[in-house]
């Protein structure tokens, strides 16, 4: 086991910190403290309750700029970028707030008396979290199962634990009680696994790479445990002939460049309609090339490294730099883990078609027509996200129901909103976050009948 995490800024290769690790006996003694707590928690008034994670959320934006420099200093995250993230944060927390007068039990019409539900909360919730989005991520998890009541061990991935430190701090100064929100920096296989183990943690929220999802829903099905899970992704970026063929291949750089690919929902498989292939390949090259990569702190850039060097190593195993291309963008010399954004023309069988790289690489295949189109579409494990551009409002919705993904966007390529479901089918996830129903997804439904008839017995 590792004592402490070297965090090295992806740009510089210089050491910023250095974080102690957290180990398993210690673990038992964050889950300990964090019950306690949430017993206190569980206690409060809903509209307390609220105004503390409002509280939370205020103070997190009036943090916003250092915020954003430590997530460019662990992560390498352009500035522009780092800070939505930290609003991201702060959105999130008013969301979830907003909740907590909303956590409404029912009422159903049942013969001899009355019958409730009531929302419970769990208890003491583990959030596992990956590097690519640090902060929002967290916050995922995080605030919606504070709202509902429940305390939160958050273990932040090894290379970036810099920032979910201080939101954990923050969330002290901001007033939600001692030990409920505590943040355990430390080796997924020692640290994570101890949470996703210990009895005293009644659900695990994961996201990462679908090889330890799987690990995880294993450990967590020996003891009944609940689980969401959010994974990897291979999605599919649809271009029709009668789609804006500009405006596609103007929007198709961000969906596999931003984060430096390193986004579950990056469209990295380009399906374009024979008839307008060759078009759309003139009209991508210029725009690709026109995406700014170099230094996060610039406010002109718009792609800055990869997060580590054994993540560089990984995406050169599928595309070495200097494998053919037919696109291929600048990245700056010398340190750093640089890699530039790379476009394939393939075949569906390739394997940089179907498995998830996770860096600044797309492959383009052409179709043939629609059912061509959801074929190549669905010929992955995956399910997470997709595109698809046309004009055509029928084969839109046909298209979008035919595609086997949790989050379809036509015309456009945004996914993630905190106010709408989120999650992925097949081998991308289990379970949904954000929207109207996160909350209810950390509490336990409890059914009570109370009778109304009167027993023989009584006066
Ligand atoms: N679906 C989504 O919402 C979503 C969002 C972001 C990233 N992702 C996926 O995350 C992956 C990239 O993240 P990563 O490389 O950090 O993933 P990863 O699976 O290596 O690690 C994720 C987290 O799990 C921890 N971990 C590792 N092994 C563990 C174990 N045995 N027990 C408990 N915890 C363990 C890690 O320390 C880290 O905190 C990609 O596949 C990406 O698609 C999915």
């Amino acid at each position: 086991m590792l004592h402490e995490l070297k965090i090295i800024n992806p740009a510089t290769e210089d050491v910023v910190a250095t974080v102690p690790t957290t180990s398993p006996e210690e673990v038992d003694a964050a889950v300990r403290r964090a019950a306690a707590a949430q017993q206190t928690w569980a206690a409060v008034a809903p509209g307390d309750r609220a105004r503390i994670l409002r509280r939370f959320a205020d103070t997190v934006d009036a943090h916003t700029d250092a915020l954003a420099e430590l997530e460019l200093q662990e992560a390498g995250h352009p500035l522009g970028n780092a800070r939505w993230e930290a609003g991201n944060v702060r959105d999130l927390l008013h969301y979830a707030a907003g909740g907590v007068e909303r956590l409404n039990g029912t009422q159903i019409p049942v013969a001899g008396g009355l019958n409730l539900t009531v929302q419970e909360p769990l208890g003491v919730v583990a959030v596992i979290a990956p590097w690519n989005f640090p902060m929002p991520i967290a916050a995922w998890g995080t605030a919606p199962a504070l709202a509902a009541g429940n305390a939160v061990l958050l273990k932040p991935a090894e290379t970036t634990p810099l920032t979910a430190l201080r939101l954990a701090e923050l969330a002290l100064a901001a007033g939600l009680p001692e030990g409920l929100f505590q943040v355990l920096p430390g080796e997924g296989p020692v640290t994570g696994t101890a949470l996703v183990d210990h009895p005293g943690v009644a659900k695990v929220v994961f996201t990462g790479s679908t090889a330890t999802g799987r690990q995880i829903a294993a450990r967590c099905a020996a003891q009944t445990k609940r689980l969401t899970l959010e994974l990897g992704g291979k999605s599919p970026n649809i271009v029709f002939a009668d789609a804006d063929v500009a405006a596609a291949a103007a929007a198709a750089p961000g969906s596999f460049l931003d984060n430096t690919g390193q986004d579950c929902c990056a469209r990295s498989r380009i399906l374009v309609q024979r008839s307008v292939y060759d078009r759309f390949m003139e009209l991508l090259e210029p725009a690709v090339k026109a995406f700014t990569v170099g230094d996060p702190a610039d406010p002109a850039t718009q792609m800055g490294p990869l997060i580590s060097a054994a993540q560089r190593e990984r995406v050169r195993s599928y595309v070495p730099e200097d494998a053919p291309a037919a696109i291929r963008g600048e990245a700056p010399a010398g340190k750093g883990f640089w890699y530039p954004a790379t476009v394939l023309e393939g075949r569906p069988e390739d394997r940089t078609a179907v498995e998830e790289i996770f860096g600044p690489v797309a492959v383009v295949l052409p179709f043939e027509d629609e059912a061509d189109a959801v074929r190549l579409a669905n010929a992955t494990d995956y399910g997470l996200s997709g595109s698809l551009w046309t004009r055509d409002v029928g084969r839109a919705l046909r298209v979008s129901r035919a595609v086997a993904a949790g989050n379809l966007s036509v015309n456009s390529h945004s996914s993630v909103r905190y106010w709408t479901p989120f999650g992925g089918f097949k081998q991308s996830g289990l379970g949904r976050e954000l929207g109207p129903d996160a909350l209810a997804a950390f509490t336990e439904t409890k059914n009570i009948f109370i009778s109304t008839e009167l027993s023989e017995e009584s006066p």
